[in-house]
Parts: structure tokens; sequence; C-alpha cells
């Protein structure tokens, strides 16, 4: 609630509440530089707010510690970065698997698991392959699969169609909806993509770290900051 980031001087996010709930898509949108990754950052627990505070499931990030923090976000949470965390020397089936090995599972029903995704976006063909290998929007599609591997409680998804053409971006998009409609994920796309956006359940724009709730938002579930959120 009432979220700041400042970088020296810079206020990159004013002032921001924002609630997610559960099995809902928010899409947040704005021009270059308008604060949505520092947001998005802040929210998924990887920054630091310089004011303000962010909570889930009741308990403020603030008030846990680096281990609580850490095991929140790798089991609870899942991340599409822009710059994509993927490890270069593994292979596709090997970093899209990485959170279920991460909860223990072992190898072979890890890689089972997140085989149909990988189909379903595309990459089945390439589970052998090393990341290092792959073209930028596949390398953006195995970070869409090992984002929902654990089927997380949140997904938080900075461009996750930026590299992407428009069969691809439908697919990632699809992968989404299904979630947050068959297994109540909250999804928190940031996207310079209409069509993406054009689909999430509210819409927020972000402006000079500042952020309303944007176009096109579907009335029955707009709303501001609610009790009882995933977020
Ligand atoms: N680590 C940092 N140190 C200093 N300034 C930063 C840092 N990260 C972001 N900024 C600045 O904060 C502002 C908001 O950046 P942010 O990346 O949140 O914007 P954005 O809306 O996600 O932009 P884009 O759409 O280009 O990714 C920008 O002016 C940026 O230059």
């Amino acid at each position: 609630m009432n979220v700041e980031v400042r970088y020296g001087a810079q206020r990159a996010v004013r002032g921001v509440d924002l609630a997610l709930m559960p099995g809902e898509v928010v899409a947040v949108t704005g021009s270059s530089g308008s604060g949505k990754s520092s947001l998005l950052h802040c929210l998924a627990g990887v920054l630091a707010p310089s004011a303000g505070s962010v909570s889930f499931g009741g308990r403020e990030y603030g008030s846990l510690g680096d281990e609580e923090l850490s095991a929140l976000r790798r089991e609870r949470f899942g991340y599409v970065f822009q710059h994509g965390e993927l490890l270069p020397e593994l292979t596709v089936e090997e970093n899209a698997s990485l959170p279920l090995r991460l909860a223990g599972r072992r190898k072979g029903p890890a890689h089972r698991a997140v085989r149909p995704v990988l189909e379903r976006l595309g990459m089945g063909g390439f589970a052998d392959r090393r990341v290092s290998q792959l073209s930028g929007g596949q390398a953006q599609r195995v970070a869409v699969a090992r984002a929902l591997a654990h089927q997380p409680a949140v997904v938080f998804a900075d461009e996750p169609t930026g590299a992407l053409d428009s069969v691809n971006a439908a697919a990632v998009l699809d992968e989404f909806l299904t979630l947050a409609r068959d297994r109540g994920t909250a999804v928190l796309l940031v996207t310079h993509d209409e069509g993406v956006a054009a689909h999430a359940d509210r819409r927020y724009e972000m402006c000079d770290g500042r952020i309303s709730l944007g176009r096109g938002v579907r009335t029955d579930t707009a709303g501001g900051p609610a009790s009882g959120s995933a977020l």
C-alpha cells in the first residue's frame, strides 16, 4: 500500500495502491520509464519499496526474514522478467522445471511435468536444447513455462510477449488466462501489447510513477484495493 520507489532523487513509483485478487488478470500499461517494472519488482518482492508496504496473504514482506521472503518468492510466485533469468548452460527442460526441482521434485517427474506446457508454447521440440542456443522469443517462452511450472499463487510478468509474434503471444496469453480461470492464479502483467492488455480483468495505466485505472475496464471486477486479496 502507498508504494514508493526512489532511485536517488528520482521518484519512479509514487503512492501506488494495488491489490490482486485470486484468479484475476491485471494489466499495467504506460509509456517507457513510467515506473511499471519498478512497481512490478516491488510487488514481486525483489525490490524493497522506498516507502509504503507490500503484503501477500496478510504478511508484509518487510516483516519477513530473508529466508522467509525467498521461500515465498520461490514457492508461491512465478516470474517472467524482462532480462530473462534463465540459466544459459541448462537445457530448455532443465530451466523450465527448475521451480519443481527446487521444491524437491526428482528430475524425471519434474521434466515430465513441464512437457505439456512446453508443447503448448511450441517448445516441445526444443526440450534438450541449451537455452544459450535459442532465439529471444524461444527463450521468452521457456521463461513463461518456468514461471508456471509450480502452479504459483501469483505470476508477475514483465513484457512476457515482447519478443513474440502474434501466434506465440496468443499462446502465452492463453496459458495465463487458463491458469487464472482454472487454478485461481492471480496474474500481474506489464505490457505494451494492446491485444494482451485487452484480455485483462482490470487495466491500469502508469504515468510518471502514478497509477490510474485504464481504458476498457470490465466493470464486474473493476475496483480499487480490496481486502482478502492474494496480494
Ligand atoms: N536501477 C535503477 N537506478 C536508477 N534509476 C532507475 C533504475 N531502474 C529504473 N530507473 C528509472 O526509473 C524510472 C522508471 O523505470 P521503470 O523501469 O520502472 O519504467 P518502465 O515503465 O518499466 O519502463 P519500460 O517500459 O521502458 O521498461 C525510469 O526513469 C528509469 O530510468
